[in-house]
């Protein structure tokens, strides 16, 4: 007969079965103004934030989610898009970073034209194709027909993504778009990706999910971000949900 001890040992291993989780770092990163900010506070919190400022240094905002019966955690940096905010960060972002979303404004093809540095950035700091990658195109709620030729066409993202081995989506913080719409882009009504916010995070939740060791870097689920002056040694974490 099982003893007490044993008993509540059991049920001690079984209820940290079932509270603890695994937590992925995923790094937000693009131009300043592509949205970012309101990306993660949409994905997050499931709202438009009303009022943003130009992000300092980095922000994070947690977001669980329940994959195939297995609770994991995201953890969203959500990085300074402005040279003068974010120098002094930069190494502190790379540090353990479980995947990347590259955020664009479709209505900005200068952010486009950015992200090149961008994944410079991420591949000068040890993050190439082995990480998982997506390329996010936002504010598609502003996309004018009359326009295209202004705007960032889903040809050429959908092209660089593949090239870059990305996942894309594109979509709107704002506005939540009909799934796999028909618009008007270059002139003739083509079929083009209208994503949700929900479906990018669900798609980084699986692809996460599916990886064997995640090792986590150490922030706050919430809040500032604090400079360690020690090196700590890299270390597999999971955390309570
Ligand atoms: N219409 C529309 N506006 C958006 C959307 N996402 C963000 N914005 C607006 O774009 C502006 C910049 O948004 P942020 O989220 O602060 O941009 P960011 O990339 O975090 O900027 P930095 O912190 O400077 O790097 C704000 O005025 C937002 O209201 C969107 O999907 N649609």
């Amino acid at each position: 007969m099982e003893s007490s001890l044993e008993f509540s040992n059991s049920l001690g291993s079984v209820s940290s079965m079932l509270t603890r989780c695994r937590t992925f770092k995923v790094l937000v990163i693009g131009d300043s103004g592509v949205g970012k900010t309101c990306l993660t506070h949409r994905l997050c919190a499931g709202e438009f934030p009303s009022r943003v400022e130009a992000t300092i240094g980095v922000d994070f905002r947690e977001r669980q989610l329940d994959i195939n019966g297995e609770r994991i955690k995201l953890q969203l940096w959500d990085t300074a898009g402005q040279e003068r905010f974010r120098k002094s960060m930069v190494q502190h972002y790379y540090r353990n970073v479980h995947a990347v979303l590259f955020i664009y404004d479709v209505t900005s093809p200068a952010t486009f034209s950015g992200l090149v540095s961008w994944i410079e950035e991420c591949r000068q700091n040890s993050l190439g194709q082995q990480i998982p990658r997506f390329l996010v195109g936002n504010k598609s709620d502003l996309r004018d027909p009359s326009r295209a030729e202004a705007q960032v066409s889903q040809e050429w993202a959908m092209s660089f993504s593949k090239a870059q081995g990305m996942m894309f989506f594109e979509t709107s913080a704002k506005n939540s778009p009909n799934k796999c719409g028909k618009g008007r882009q270059s002139g003739g009504e083509v079929p083009y990706q209208q994503d949700k916010v929900e479906d990018i995070v669900v798609a980084v939740g699986a692809k996460l999910k599916r990886l064997k060791k995640p090792s986590v870097a150490s922030a706050p689920a919430n809040g500032s971000f604090k400079i360690l002056n020690k090196k700590r040694p890299e270390k597999e974490l999971w955390t309570c949900c």
